[in-house]
């Protein structure tokens, strides 16, 4: 079967029972066959809220503590969500991005990834546990925590599948997939089932803010197929490919 990446964002992990519902998610996945690897994102708001906090505190928080303080939203996420999973009779394991080999530079609050050394992921996935990631966050040369840039989980996905060879990085949100414009903003906003990342690109270059830019250059530079589709149903999404790839040649699209 196929090795699959999923990233569920803050707004399809907003409360318990989402996480719950996400949980079942990953299970049914995992038990049609696949190897499962997810990256997950803070719930809901957390990281605004966070960021409120250190403001009412310090008015210029030192940016390595403003990153030690935005890497605990996801800490949450990633160990309820594992606990969801083991309620629900299946075995995972979550890691933060420094455990996770997310190495960066020291750039708080906008680093990049220098390297992915997943290692302890692959062992989770060789005991047929779920690895769960948390997204946005890695560790400099110091031993700091770091994140990636506001919306950096998008980019810990893909980052993630592409170190671990995966078959498909796919992208879950709260819309039905890709639109023509912000479904939520333009009522007639058409799905577009597949696209190139280089449409994808002009797109996010130019407002809109489902994918991260950035996620989607380090996809199109390793040619990782991205599936963009809602938590909250089971419609097909929108599968991002370069030129010339067979959308329906991508795993678990059904
Ligand atoms: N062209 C577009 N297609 C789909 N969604 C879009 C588009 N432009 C903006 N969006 C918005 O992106 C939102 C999803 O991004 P975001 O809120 O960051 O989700 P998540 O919490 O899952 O990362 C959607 O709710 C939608 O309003
Ligand atoms: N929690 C971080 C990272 C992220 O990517 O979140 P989301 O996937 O919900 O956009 C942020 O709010 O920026």
């Amino acid at each position: 079967m196929a090795l699959i990446v999923q990233k569920y964002g803050g707004s399809s992990v907003a409360d318990t029972d989402s996480i719950k519902r996400v949980a079942r998610r990953i299970i049914e996945t995992k038990r049609k066959g696949n190897d499962v690897a997810v990256v997950v994102s803070a719930m809901g708001d957390t990281t605004d809220e966070l960021i409120d906090q250190a403001k009412e505190v310090d008015s210029q928080p030192p940016a390595r503590e403003l990153d030690m303080l935005m890497t605990a939203g996801e800490r949450i996420s990633m160990s309820l969500l594992a606990m969801a999973i083991h309620s629900q009779g299946e075995h995972a394991h979550s890691f933060t991005g420094s455990q996770a080999g997310f190495v960066t530079d020291a750039r708080y609050g906008a680093a990049h990834i220098r390297a992915v050394k997943p290692d302890r992921v692959i062992n989770a996935l060789h005991q047929g546990e779920i690895g769960i990631v948390a997204g946005f966050q890695g560790v400099n040369s110091l031993g700091d925590a770091t994140t990636l840039g506001r919306g950096g989980s998008d980019t810990s996905a893909v980052a993630l599948a592409v170190a671990l060879g995966a078959d498909v990085c796919e992208i879950y949100t709260d819309v039905d997939g890709v639109f023509t414009a912000d479904p939520r903003i333009v009522p007639t906003a058409q799905r577009i089932p597949s696209i190139s990342y280089d449409a994808v690109l002009e797109m996010a270059a130019s407002g809109s803010k489902v994918l991260a830019l950035r996620c989607v250059e380090y996809a199109r530079r390793f040619k990782m197929p991205i599936h963009v589709r809602s938590s909250f149903s089971h419609l097909p999404g929108t599968i991002v490919v370069g030129d010339g790839v067979d959308a329906n040649s991508i795993p678990n699209i059904d």
